[in-house]
């Protein structure tokens, strides 16, 4: 509710006007009734037609004040609304972007789309249906009530009994439902896991023949969703059901009870009619917001959801520092020219103060006696890595399935912080950069190859906005990806989500592009020749070659000729180097290496 309360705030003087509206609505009907009465007790009783037409515009003004309310407080309930959902679900969004890898699995993909778009939903509507519906009904019920007692006590005294029975039944099913509406929160969840993992993975339950196994997978998630639905919606209709029946009894009561006042002369016969109108009025109010109060358990569930992730801190957090700048680096354009490739070279930072030395060969990312430990898992994954990746040469990472090399790329991204020892860029420790500053200066191309739908030109232009189409083609051109200029539209061909209307191959030539678009400190191609043929993989080395002279390059390899001519290899064993050296280096002193080598060279395992 904290969360509510807190995006509503800003929103104030909307709320006061939406008051303003639904009361202007609530005493333009209640004042009808009123009217009716005095019309048929002074008017019809005594046939005096002229002040039957006074009354009867009356009626009409008071009906257009209630019209002209009950439209502007809708409109400015869906207006609150909306503001409301967009609100949450961007503080939803921003907070998501926040998260570290280990964060955002802590909730999962599929609970995170359900939070972000369903739960945000479920709480816009919400606000909407009670602000219509509810915010009204305390005012309806006491005005009501207090004019009935003005009519006739004992006909409010009847009134009032009714209305609390009505009440008291609304609140029981409330309680009801409220625990089902939950379930059905976390169904939700289970159906966009299954769902996303059905649809993602449509291809492998194919080629296994597993589509009777996930229909009734899905079969199951879907029953459950569905009978929870069915037992909410029995609720509904008993309440719908009951309700009815006692506005019903109740009109018959008050009628009976009225005629024996009139016959008594103790009530004028167009009180009855007033009365009966109230209290139809108040329970119509009631049953409505009855409904809209079956739906608020579930929105506060949503609310705490939401909450959830907001309120979340994230395990990594932003350090002030910056790291010294090189020269063409952090989005200057850097051209062969413009790099040092000699000696040494001086660099500056933000202010164009001398700031450092460093060496064509300096250090640019730095793994100091590194342990890393997932927060799930019982023990490291990574042990007291230890090596550097210089400006100017290529550090390769090569090493078995699972034996740590991924995890050391985004350790360098900063997508998990080090267990112990530290990851220095530029000499400064990750954790005192700020997060975009490091990944400002680091082009990656992840190891899954993922491209945004769109065309060729917009997922080039992640890697730098204003790149020029001169400068998007030369990339291509290093990428090796020629297929572009086969498209009919070239630049502009799309790009489906994912780019899956590309081969792994073309898609990993494309996101080797797009992160050429950047000009980095650190380029990392994290097993991204892998797709490639080796005539391909090769020209691409060469053309890089140029392109990054003035950075430095962690390749991540399980192949042996993609690291062959590596400035320095690293061999990674269990998340433990046990090599470290060239090519040449390694076949002689490290046996994991050679072993590798030697398995690729024969074409065995
Ligand atoms: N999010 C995670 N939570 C827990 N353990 C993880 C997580 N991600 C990876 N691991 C584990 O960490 C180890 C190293 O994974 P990593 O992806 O770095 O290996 P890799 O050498 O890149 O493998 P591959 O060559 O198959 O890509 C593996 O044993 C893996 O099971």
């Amino acid at each position: 509710m904290r969360l509510l309360l807190r995006t509503i705030k800003p929103y104030k003087a909307l709320v006061a006007a939406t008051l303003a509206a639904l009361l202007l609505d609530v005493a333009g009907t209640l004042y009808v009734p009123t009217m009716l009465a005095g019309m048929i007790n002074q008017g019809v009783t005594s046939g005096n037609t002229d002040f039957i037409i006074g009354q009867g515009l009356k009626m009409l003004v008071a009906c257009c004040c209630a019209s002209g309310g009950a439209l502007l407080g809708n409109y400015l309930c869906a207006r609150l609304a909306s503001y409301v959902g967009r609100d949450i679900r961007n503080a939803v969004y921003d907070a998501s972007l926040t998260y570290s890898g280990g964060d955002f699995e802590e909730f999962g993909t599929g609970s995170m789309i359900t939070r972000t778009l369903n739960d945000v939903n479920v709480i816009q509507q919400t606000v909407m249906l009670a602000a219509q519906a509810m915010l009204p009904v305390p005012i309806i019920c006491v005005m009501g009530t207090v004019l009935s007692f003005r009519v006739d006590a004992q006909m409010g005294a009847m009134m009032l009994a009714v209305v609390s029975v009505v009440m008291v039944f609304a609140v029981i099913a409330v309680r009801r439902a409220a625990p089902i509406f939950e379930k059905m929160q976390g169904f939700i969840d289970r159906m966009n896991v299954v769902l996303r993992e059905n649809i993602i993975g449509v291809r492998v339950i194919r080629a296994f023949g597993k589509e009777r196994h996930e229909e009734g997978r899905m079969g199951r998630v879907f029953t459950d969703y569905a009978d929870a639905a069915i037992k909410v919606n029995w609720i509904f209709a008993g309440v719908d059901c009951f309700s009815f029946c006692l506005m019903n009894i109740a009109e018959v009561l008050l009628m009976w009870l009225g005629g024996n006042r009139v016959g008594a002369h103790a009530m004028e016969i167009g009180n009855i009619s007033a009365v009966v109108e109230y209290a139809m009025l108040i329970m119509f109010y009631i049953m409505m917001a009855q409904f809209v109060a079956l739906m608020v358990p579930r929105a506060i569930v949503c609310l705490q959801r939401c909450a959830e992730v907001i309120e979340k801190k994230p395990s990594i957090l932003d350090g002030t520092g910056s790291a010294p700048l090189a020269p063409g680096s952090n989005g200057e354009a850097a051209t062969a020219g413009e790099a040092a490739v000699a000696g040494e070279v001086t660099v500056t930072d933000e202010d164009g103060a001398f700031n450092a030395s460093l060496s064509d060969t300096a250090p640019v990312a730095t793994f100091d006696h590194v342990s890393f430990r997932f927060p799930d898992a019982d023990e490291d994954t990574l042990h007291d890595i230890d090596f550097s990746c210089r400006r100017g040469q290529t550090t390769a990472i090569i090493g078995s399935t699972g034996s740590g090399k991924s995890t050391i790329a985004k350790m360098l991204l900063r997508l998990h912080d080090v267990t112990e020892g530290s990851v220095r860029f530029s000499g400064v420790d990750v954790r005192s950069m700020t997060q975009h500053d490091l990944r400002e200066r680091i082009a990656y191309v992840p190891q899954k190859a993922w491209l945004f739908s769109g065309t060729i030109a917009s997922n080039l232009r992640d890697g730098r906005a204003d790149a020029t189409e001169a400068e998007m083609r030369h990339a291509l051109d290093v990428a090796q990806s020629d297929f572009v200029w086969g498209l009919p539209e070239r630049l502009d061909a799309p790009v489906a989500q994912g780019g899956t209307n590309f081969s792994g191959g073309q898609r990993q030539r494309l996101a080797i592009a797009r992160a050429l678009m950047k000009h980095a400190d650190l380029y990392i191609f994290d097993d991204s020749f892998s797709a490639l043929d080796f005539k391909t993989d090769a020209a691409l080395r060469r053309a890089l070659k140029p392109e990054t002279r003035n950075a430095a390059v962690l390749i991540i390899a399980q192949r042996i000729n993609t690291i062959l001519h590596a400035d320095q290899i690293v061999v990674l064993k269990d998340g433990r180097i046990v090599g470290k050296g060239t090519h040449k280096e390694l076949m002689e002193g490290c046996e994991v290496y050679r072993e590798i080598a030697e398995s690729q060279m024969k074409g065995g395992e």
